[in-house]
């Protein structure tokens, strides 16, 4: 049986160490490190992304603010707010929640952020820096995974890396992070020939793509490390709940069956998830640091 990776408890511990540090910055330069996050209608799931990602940056001692902007918000108005972001002294990071509402262009809000406030690292700049290796801001997500990895793995040198899923939140920025850590690196998305045989050839399966379930046990290679980023809804296993109303959460993975053949496993919740929030709020300290050329505090983070 997998070992199970705890995000939970990894995430718990960064945040900690963080508020630490923070409150060290605070005491010795003068710094408070702000996060901006705004939010534009009432989904659900992003409500309490949102709500969480407010509570845990006031926990760490940052100053937190939050802006909750009606659906119906024009691009215009997003894109003033985020000009305004930009300007503000206090406020180190900016995260715009996603999804936007459809009649928002996701790509020019992204774009209007300061690529040195993106704490999501979402801006083109910022991954244009990822591709070439220079320092910027690394998607939370992906940086979260790969903190797991070397984690659990020490070393991923030499593995053979497969990232199920191509997006640019999550898929192209963790090959891009792996091939940095030295791993030969695979990207396969829901068209890729016989996926699979492909996975099976991975030491390091990585699965974002968005679809319950969708990576079985025997797609796993024996002792494999598996990392599911999936977060999916499904209905509850139990009818009556069901028919409530009542969901659950699942991976891309089928745990039960991938935990059966790989060597480690995150699971669903409680793996990649609270990682998160966790980079976000290292995201923010990084950006902090960085206004004020104090790169050289964040060595312990590194
Ligand atoms: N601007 C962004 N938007 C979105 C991002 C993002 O990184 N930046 N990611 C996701 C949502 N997300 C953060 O925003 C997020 C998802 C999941 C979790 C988490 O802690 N999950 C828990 C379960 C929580 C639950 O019960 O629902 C877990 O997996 O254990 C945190 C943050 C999309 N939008």
């Amino acid at each position: 049986m997998a070992h199970i990776i705890d995000g939970k408890a990894f995430a718990g511990a960064l945040r900690e160490r963080i508020g630490a540090k923070v409150a060290d910055l605070t005491i010795r330069h003068g710094l408070k490190p702000g996060l901006a996050v705004v939010l534009v209608g009432e989904d659900p799931a992003s409500q309490v992304y949102v709500r969480n990602k407010g509570e845990q940056t006031h926990a760490a001692g940052m100053h937190s603010v939050t802006h909750r902007l009606e659906a119906s918000t024009t691009q215009e108005d997003l894109l003033a707010l985020v000009h305004s972001l930009n300007a503000d002294p206090a406020i180190h990071g900016i995260l715009v929640q996603l999804p936007l509402p459809a009649h928002i262009d996701s790509n020019a809000v992204l774009g209007a952020i300061d690529p040195n406030k993106d704490v999501d690292g979402f801006h083109v700049v910022n991954a244009g820096r990822l591709a070439v290796g220079l320092p910027g801001m690394v998607p939370c997500t992906p940086l979260g995974c790969l903190m797991l990895l070397k984690d659990h793995l020490g070393s991923l040198k030499g593995k053979h890396a497969v990232v199920v899923g191509r997006s640019n939140i999550v898929g192209k920025p963790m090959a891009q992070l792996l091939l940095q850590a030295d791993c030969t690196v695979t990207i396969a998305h829901s068209r890729t020939a016989d996926l699979p045989a492909l996975c099976r050839t991975a030491d390091i399966l990585v699965a974002a793509v968005g679809r319950p379930g969708m990576v079985k046990g025997d797609w796993v290679k024996p002792g494999a490390v598996v990392i599911d980023v999936g977060i999916n809804r499904v209905p509850a296993r139990d009818p009556e709940a069901a028919a409530a109303g009542k969901t659950r959460l699942v991976g891309d993975v089928a745990y039960d069956e991938a935990a059966a053949v790989a060597g480690a496993i995150t699971p669903v919740p409680g793996g990649v998830g609270p990682m998160t929030i966790a980079v976000l709020l290292l995201n923010t300290l990084t950006a902090a640091c960085r206004s004020r050329g104090l790169e050289a505090e964040l060595a312990e983070f590194n």
